[in-house]
């Protein structure tokens, strides 16, 4: 029965007749702007990238962990000029709370660890698969909302950890079929810039700030990256070196400029050597033009990308030291990434790697007159407790409708309950690739 503005109520098909009622508008069916539907073709893909999220997750030993969409704005009014921030989805709700719509999952997951507190031994090692918005007023078409994969190892203050994480996405992208020669990674450390901000005395404080302005160096003209970083302290200067110190392209040319005292040479010269020991170095690059557009990051910084360059950063994360101390916890390093729903999809898209899923009933049953549908009942019920997938037809139906619904479904076996059949116990089975049919016992049916 077409599905309309059926202003009675009740089944559709006979039309009851309707009481009076409101004129009923027909709603916008559409979702909101920036939003998602899921109809069963979209659902099974993402179902299916979500399982080897998990699967991946899995393999690495991390606990699935999840939070509210709902949070307190408090929670993401950081002051460095993020974009995440000026996009917050937030609002004042009935309680007159200023709430907010998570942009992200981190600040969740750090404010868990902190309301757990000691009852937690670390290393924690967490994951989570969210939906995260943003509201962004122009509404450029862009969506409004994610899905992302998130991978957390707090309490572990080493680079090993970064490896570990990276080693998770590398193994996703091959279960996927993606090779070293579609995506990279690029991988550098916040701590190069510290180190050069520090040579200019600059303050700590505007280390943030001066990370966020630099991570738009690819979208702005270079003129007015100097104008902002001159607007938030930093002098002609110190602008001229931190330009020069994210063009360095080598490890051994960082050494050069920065010395082999600093840290952050010293943890991407151990980055670089435990990547070759989990045996992904052909995935991995040096580039200290990276930096991330998140303020908590304070160490290692690493973004998936695709080496054909049509597409935007796949995945991207990096070590957050500070993030829980500045929540009013313990200072417990921690390093993680995220990995959004929309950017893998149009690689597997462009790779020709999308899987083919359709949908997959293992019966479908059928009563040949309505007289049998308690018994075709039966016979699914016995069925599904043997852990087969039945669509049990639930009106009497021609038979030619159930072939054709059959055949949509990708149903293997059609199971026909007729009265001669029902009387001897066996129903007819119908081998639905090959044509094949026989009479089998009720008991028989595996
Ligand atoms: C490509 C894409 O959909 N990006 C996207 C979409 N929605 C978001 C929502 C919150 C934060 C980041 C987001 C990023």
């Amino acid at each position: 029965a077409a599905i309309g503005n059926n202003a009675g109520g009740g089944r559709a098909g006979a039309l009851s007749p309707a009481p009076v009622t409101e004129d009923l508008q027909k709603i916008d069916v559409n979702p909101p702007k920036g939003t998602r539907d899921f109809p069963p073709e979209d659902m099974r893909l993402r179902s299916w990238l979500f399982f080897n999220f998990r699967e991946v997750s899995r393999l690495f030993g991390f606990e699935e962990v999840d939070f509210p969409v709902l949070e307190s704005e408090a929670l993401f009014v950081r002051k460095a000029g993020e974009e995440i921030r000026d996009q917050l989805y937030c609002f004042e709700d009935r309680g007159n709370r200023r709430v907010a719509l998570r942009p992200e999952l981190t600040p969740s997951l750090a404010r868990l660890v902190i309301q757990k507190g000691k009852s937690l031994s670390l290393p924690l090692k967490w994951f989570a698969v969210g939906q995260c918005w943003r509201y962004e007023r122009m509404t450029r078409g862009r969506r409004r909302e994610h899905y992302q994969w998130n991978m957390d190892i707090i309490g572990v203050p080493e680079v090993m950890a970064e490896a570990e994480l990276i080693s998770a996405i590398v193994t996703f992208f091959k279960r996927l079929g993606i090779t070293a020669s579609d995506v990279g990674f690029k991988v550098s450390s916040r701590k190069v810039l510290q180190e050069v901000l520090r040579r200019y005395s600059i303050p700590e404080a505007l280390f943030g700030k001066v990370c966020i302005i630099i991570d738009k160096i690819e979208k702005l003209p270079l003129a007015e990256i100097k104008k902002e970083l001159e607007s938030v302290g930093v002098l002609e200067e110190a602008i001229e070196q931190l330009l020069q110190v994210l063009s360095i392209k080598s490890l051994t040319e960082l050494e050069e400029i920065l010395g082999d005292s600093g840290e952050a040479v010293a943890d991407l010269k151990q980055l670089f050597s435990l990547v070759d020991k989990f045996g992904y170095s052909e995935w991995i690059q040096f580039d200290a033009s990276i930096v991330r557009g998140l303020a908590y990051y304070t160490g290692i910084v690493f973004e998936g990308f695709d080496r054909g360059g049509k597409l935007r950063a796949i995945c991207g994360g990096g070590r957050y030291d500070r993030l829980l101390s500045t929540f009013g916890g313990d200072d417990i390093p921690a390093c993680g990434f995220g990995f959004g729903d929309a950017v893998i999809i149009e690689l597997l898209k462009e790779k020709g790697l999308l899987p083919e899923l359709g949908l997959q009933v293992e019966n479908i049953v059928c009563a040949l007159d309505p007289g049998l549908q308690g018994a075709a009942a039966t016979v699914a019920t016995i069925l599904r407790e043997k852990g087969q997938s039945v669509d049990l037809v639930l009106e009497s139906k021609p038979l030619k409708w159930v072939f054709k619904r059959a055949s949509r479904i990708n149903a293997s076996r059609l199971i026909l309950v007729g009265d001669s059949e029902w009387q001897k116990g066996m129903v007819g089975v119908k081998i639905l690739s090959t044509g094949e049919q026989q009479e089998i016992k009720l008991d028989e049916l595996d």
